[in-house]
């Protein structure tokens, strides 16, 4: 379980990141985080995982505070949380393989992975985690030489192979075409269900939301003004957390 109690983010020129957020994520949920560009989203996943260090509150990951962490301590909490990123952040002249098993870099000593010492069993962490994602047959190929949406499978790879109990995606299919958005969202959905990882989500679309979450909370200035399920989110909730811009734009029909 994710837990954030009285979070406040302030970044260092004084902007307000996050505003008194308290929130429960439990095992097994699929959320979707909605919001207008600038709402808190990317903030609020990265502060779960420590990317960025919080001002104030505090963040427990399965009961372990994350927030408080040091050392060690902070290395084996971060191990069971996955992340991925709407630019795949893959090291692009890897293989794929060698990309995946990069995951296991929590499991092992730094001079290990540098000289490249995977396990057989690593190996087939690794091979188990490309089939779940249906791609094992681009294993020893560069990539570089995949499409995007073939790298951002790899990327989910990545945190299969590294055993996370919770996966924390960020705009994951932002740079995505229709189709490609359908096929990494259906995995995400699988993985999901199959392995019961916890999903935290941050995406523009709202239909997506709809269409994958189970519950969505939507953020506005850096505040929830929205949680509940994706059934409860009503056009007229949508128009809280978006201030009516996505309101406006469909009536009068015009592109976001
Ligand atoms: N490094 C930073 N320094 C200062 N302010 C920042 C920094 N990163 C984000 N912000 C500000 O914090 C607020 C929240 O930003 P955040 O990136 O979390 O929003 P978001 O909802 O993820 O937006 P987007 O959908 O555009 O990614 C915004 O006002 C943003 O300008």
């Amino acid at each position: 379980m994710i837990e954030l109690r009285n979070v406040s983010k302030v970044y260092s020129n004084g902007t307000k990141g996050l505003d008194d957020i308290d929130l429960q994520i439990k095992e097994g949920e699929f959320v979707v985080i909605v919001g207008l560009s600038g709402a808190g989203k990317s903030t609020l996943l990265r502060s779960i995982n420590r990317l960025h260090e919080i001002s104030e509150g505090e963040i427990t990951v399965n009961g372990n505070s994350i927030s408080e962490a040091k050392g060690n301590e902070l290395y084996r909490i971060r191990r069971d949380i996955g992340m991925i990123f709407q630019n795949f952040n893959l090291v692009r002249r890897s293989s794929v393989m060698r990309n995946v098993l990069s995951g296991r870099v929590g499991y092992h000593s730094t001079l290990k992975m540098i000289l490249g010492l995977f396990s057989k069993q690593d190996k087939e962490l690794a091979m188990n985690a490309l089939n779940r994602v249906n791609i094992a047959e681009k294993a020893y190929i560069r990539a570089d030489q995949l499409s995007g949406g073939q790298q951002q499978r790899v990327s989910i790879a990545r945190a299969l192979a590294q055993e996370a109990k919770v996966i924390l995606a960020d705009e994951p299919v932002a740079s995505l075409d229709p189709i490609t958005t359908k096929q990494v969202m259906d995995d995400l959905l699988r993985i999901n269900q199959e392995l019961n990882i916890t999903m935290v989500v941050n995406l523009h679309s709202v239909d997506l939301a709809r269409k994958y979450a189970s519950r969505i909370i939507g953020l506005n200035k850096g505040k929830i003004v929205f949680d509940g399920k994706a059934n409860e989110a009503t056009e007229e909730v949508f128009a809280t957390i978006y201030g009516n811009h996505e309101l406006v734009a469909e009536q009068i029909g015009v592109a976001k």
